[in-house]
């Protein structure tokens, strides 16, 4: 999918909501697990109810690789039926890759042509050769990790060198990378104050923007500093969505928070 065709759907969707689809046996409701293929019965169950709300679902890889062959082919499963019936959804595969050029390849491959989802993200630290084979697919994006959301950030990624701190360098850097049109970044919920400094830098790129919900990012805070004319966010929550509740109704529930979420980024687009 092209970005001007991710944003037309936001507009259209009045809604910038990414789910995330962390399938985790331990949290789903228990009747599931009886069943053939439970972690797809479950996404199905969750697409279904949230996909009017929002624009995007993100799996995160490591729990469907938690599962052996039988996560891999939820996984498959999951992204077929999205493609199937809902193709106007972006996806974007949650995996954190990055690596000697060759073997970045590979992993490109994996995700964009075998699985074809629209989107991976991608570890900056080997530098330019291991990020580069991403953004040779023409369509796809590769969202490159920033500042993220998690109190580790602050072990490295504000770290200055150069009195510039680690995260604006990997944004400015790969800037002049080939094929930098296809970068987006990821910039958690939870350090919303850095993202007036990171427009200064990338003005238009699309960030994608996790760490609402159960990590207590603001949702509004994100939008006053992040958001550009074309909205350029994406941001995501994955268990106050999905495990709302484990009851039978759990589908149902999780419509109900998307639906308040796509409400709540409504009024945020309304003061574009
Ligand atoms: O790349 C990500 O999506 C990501 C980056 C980051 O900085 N922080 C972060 O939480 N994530 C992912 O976003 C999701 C957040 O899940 P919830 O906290 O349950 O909404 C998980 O799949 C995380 O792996």
């Amino acid at each position: 999918m092209t970005t001007q065709e991710l944003t037309e759907q936001i507009f259209k969707k009045k809604s910038f909501l990414c789910v995330g689809l962390d399938a985790d046996l331990d949290k789903m409701p228990t009747y599931l697990l009886s069943e053939k293929n439970p972690v797809f019965s479950f996404n199905k169950a969750i697409i279904d109810a949230t996909h009017e709300f929002c624009v995007a679902y993100k799996p995160n890889i490591a729990f469907y690789e938690a599962l052996g062959v039988d996560g891999w082919k939820a996984l498959k499963k999951t992204i077929e039926y999205l493609h199937h019936e809902y193709p106007e959804i972006y996806t974007i595969a949650d995996a954190k890759r990055g690596d000697i050029g060759n073997t970045s390849r590979m992993y490109a491959k994996a995700f964009f042509e075998d699985l074809g989802f629209d989107s991976i993200t991608v570890a900056p630290y080997m530098g330019k050769d291991s990020v580069e084979p991403f953004l040779e697919f023409t369509n796809k994006h590769t969202i490159l990790l920033a500042l993220t959301s998690n109190e580790g950030a602050f072990d490295f990624q504000t770290l200055k060198t150069d009195d510039e701190e680690l995260y604006k360098k990997v944004i400015k850097t790969s800037q002049k990378w080939n094929n930098s049109e296809n970068l987006m970044y990821v910039v958690g919920a939870t350090k919303a104050e850095y993202l007036a400094e990171i427009r200064k830098i990338i003005p238009e790129n699309f960030l994608l923007v996790p760490g609402v919900g159960a990590q207590g990012g603001n949702l509004e805070e994100v939008c006053k500093y992040g958001m550009t004319k074309n909205v350029g966010l994406l941001v995501n929550s994955s268990r106050k969505i999905i495990y709302a509740s484990d009851s039978s109704n759990f589908a149902e529930i999780a419509g109900a928070k998307a639906e308040a979420m796509q409400r709540q980024m409504a009024t945020e687009l309304e003061k574009l």
